[in-house]
């Protein structure tokens, strides 16, 4: 098959679909991959390790749209990619249909098919090409959240750690899955009280088990997330229901019940945000306030990590490449269902329900 890497063109996506040794592992079993210059140095893989590899370097996206039969990405395409994509073309990358109409209808419209990483199942229906993406931005979202709950910034001046004599900061954290988790780890190693809410029991019986004292648990619902709100330094929202628009937990009204400086982290912002108030920004400006409260809503946060992210994506990603390189996607997909669960969209249609549902009137 012929593959193409293109190189990401959102705000700051400095990530790379595949490494060297991703691209190796393709051209080693006769596959031909085409590398768009430039696609992987700002990952740390310049183009003379890709043609090391056995790629050929193209110079521009349009060349290695118009050449691949499949384009490994990451992030979803934005508009000026959106008629480079073609008939019977596969795309395999993260897409996150729900959260936004437009590219759901370009899609249909180029007749592609459109196989989602995030909604790909692994065991005990796990998510296993979201995963490591959610345990890198699980990570940053308590580094950016400390970093603006500075004064400078708008924060409420608070250090998260607290120091001898005066009290940490407080962390309320929505949904307790991968995200949840790799917050709540960072922020009890800074020494900060932490809660985490979830709907589901038995994964509040697993962190509890797990996480350290400073981590308190409890069930998600309005009236303790009403409570929690009030007090706050931090909120991150991490909750997911695959593939479809994430819930509002905290609405609007909510906000005039924090405190002024409270920061709000909404990892979730990709599948739509699990806070009204949120809309995506990007790492050149990533908050907005809204009634004295921070918010910070990056679309692509391991997308300013990239050393780290682009070699944790291809270490789940490249077996499904391979897969579906050596079979063709249908053949992939029949004799693996979790990679099936992936498929969004295919000649103009759309095959994920929750897709239809999050645009149905
Ligand atoms: N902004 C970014 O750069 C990135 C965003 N993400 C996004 O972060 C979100 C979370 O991803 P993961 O942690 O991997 O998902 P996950 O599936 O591991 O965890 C989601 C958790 O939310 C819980 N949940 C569902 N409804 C809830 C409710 N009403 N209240 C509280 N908890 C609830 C589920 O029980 C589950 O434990 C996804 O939308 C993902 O796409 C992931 C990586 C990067
Ligand atoms: C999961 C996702 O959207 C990202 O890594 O950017
Ligand atoms: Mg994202």
């Amino acid at each position: 098959m012929i593959v193409g890497l293109p190189k990401e063109i959102k705000n700051n996506e400095n990530r790379v679909a595949l490494t060297p040794g991703g691209v190796f592992e393709l051209t080693k079993r006769n596959h031909t991959v085409y590398v768009q210059s430039d696609a992987g140095t700002n990952s740390g893989f310049p183009d003379e390790k890709y043609i090391d590899a056995g790629a050929t370097i193209l110079s521009t996206i349009e060349e290695v749209y118009a050449i691949a039969d499949m384009i490994v990405k990451v992030k979803e395409p934005i508009e000026e990619e959106y008629s480079l994509a073609k008939e019977g073309q596969i795309l395999f990358t993260y897409f996150h249909f729900a959260s936004s109409e437009k590219l759901t209808e370009a899609m249909i419209a180029s007749k592609s098919v459109c196989i989602a990483y995030e909604t790909v199942e692994g065991p005990n229906r796990s998510l296993p090409l979201l995963t490591p993406m959610s345990e890198v931005a699980g990570r940053m979202a308590i580094q950016q959240g400390a970093k603006y709950l500075e004064k400078p910034v708008q924060g409420k001046g608070i250090l998260l750690g607290g120091v001898p004599g005066v009290r940490p900061g407080k962390i309320l954290i929505l949904g307790g899955g991968v995200v949840g988790t790799q917050a709540a780890k960072m922020a009890a190693g800074m020494g900060a009280l932490v809660t985490i809410l979830d709907i589901n029991v038995d994964r509040l019986r697993y962190l509890n088990d797990i996480l350290p004292n400073n981590v308190i648990t409890e069930f998600s619902n309005e009236y303790n997330i009403r409570e929690h709100i009030k007090t706050a330094d931090l909120i991150v929202g991490g909750v997911l229901i695959p593939g479809a628009k994430a819930p509002n937990l905290i609405t609007r009204d909510m906000l005039k019940d924090m405190q002024s400086g409270t920061v709000l982290v909404d990892v979730a912002v990709d599948q739509g945000g699990c806070i009204e108030t949120t809309k995506p920004t990007t790492h050149e400006n990533p908050t907005y306030i809204i009634d004295e409260v921070v918010h910070y809503c990056v679309a692509n946060m391991p997308g300013a990590v990239p050393y780290t992210s682009t070699i944790a994506l291809t270490n789940v990603t490249l077996p499904y490449v391979l897969q579906i390189a050596n079979k063709g996607w249908e053949r992939a997909c029949d004799e693996n269902k979790g990679l099936s669960k992936g498929v969004n969209i295919v000649n103009g249609e759309i095959i994920l329900k929750e897709i239809s549902e999050a645009f149905a009137v």
